[in-house]
């Protein structure tokens, strides 16, 4: 054997070593979520993502490769994530509400934690029409847009684990409820219209409140929605004066607890 063919062997030796690792490591990831369910424990712990990623920061310090070594690090983590994901959630995640009470925050904050795909509705139909949302309901009407609406939400029956930030008045149209409910656990985010006021109040990106940002207004138009939204529910989170962390891991705790009933039923 020359000393090429030699060097080749070494290093298919290390592939198989961590290959080895990461079959180990992905079994360890599996083993903490179950302990964490089985303990009652917090399924969302970032504090603990960070420690390890400052640890790992500091052996690698003046280490040859290190920005290298570190993204496989990244990546590494970016999958035990995506296992997660994939051991909590075999459904797509739909979040309904009102405008304002958080869907895309708490979607964004979802994909961050588990590596999940995350659609926004109502830019993805933007998108493809190559207008504006108030545009297209003012060129085709608001019966255009509901049937782009049910499209999209059928399209999203071929994926799973992604999280869906539905319009905010997706669910109003009860065939976008069936559609959703085919392959998604739909959850309801809720606040006050006080809250949904100092929410949205300084931006301009909202058309149904542009010249109605007021409590009132807020107030009525929630009313008028609440019946469709709360029986589209599968399970509804109330948002006031929780943040993101404490949103998403209630989300979570409730989305489990469903899997677990209807896994009993
Ligand atoms: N739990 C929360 N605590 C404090 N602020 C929040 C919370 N959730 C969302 N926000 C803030 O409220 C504003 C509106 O949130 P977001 O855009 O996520 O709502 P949305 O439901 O997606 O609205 P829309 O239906 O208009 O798309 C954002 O500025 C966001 O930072
Ligand atoms: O609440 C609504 O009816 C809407 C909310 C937005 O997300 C858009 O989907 C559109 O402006 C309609
Ligand atoms: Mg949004």
């Amino acid at each position: 054997m020359n000393h090429l063919d030699e060097l080749r062997v070494r290093l298919s030796v290390c592939d198989e070593q961590i290959l080895e690792c990461l079959l180990k490591r992905n079994a360890i990831v599996e083993d903490i979520m179950k302990y964490k369910e089985s303990h009652n424990m917090q399924i969302i712990q970032p504090e603990q993502e960070k420690r390890q990623k400052q640890k790992l920061e500091k052996e690698l310090e003046g280490m040859n490769h290190a920005k290298e070594i570190l993204d496989i690090f990244n990546r590494i983590t970016y999958n035990s994530k995506k296992i997660q994901a994939r051991h909590l959630f075999h459904y797509n995640i739909v979040l309904i509400g009102f405008m304002g009470s958080g869907k895309s925050t708490i979607s964004d904050y979802l994909s961050t934690m588990f590596a999940m795909e995350t659609v926004e509705m109502d830019q993805i139909i933007s998108q493809r029409e190559g207008m504006s949302i108030s545009d297209i309901f003012a060129v085709y009407g608001e019966e255009y847009f509901r049937n782009l609406e049910t499209s999209l939400l059928i399209e999203m029956q071929a994926k799973n684990n992604v999280v869906i930030s539905c319009g905010g008045g997706t669910p109003m149209r009860d065939n976008n409820v069936v559609e959703m409910k085919k392959n998604g656990r739909v959850v309801l985010l809720t606040a006050s219209p006080e809250t949904i006021y100092h929410r949205v109040k300084d931006s301009h990106d909202r058309p149904l409140l542009e010249n109605n940002k007021n409590v009132s207004f807020i107030t009525e138009l929630m009313e008028k929605r609440r019946e469709k939204y709360e029986a589209a529910a599968d399970v509804i989170i109330q948002t006031d004066g929780k943040n993101e962390l404490e949103v998403c891991e209630e989300l979570v705790q409730r989305l489990m607890e469903l899997e677990e009933k209807s896994g009993r039923a």
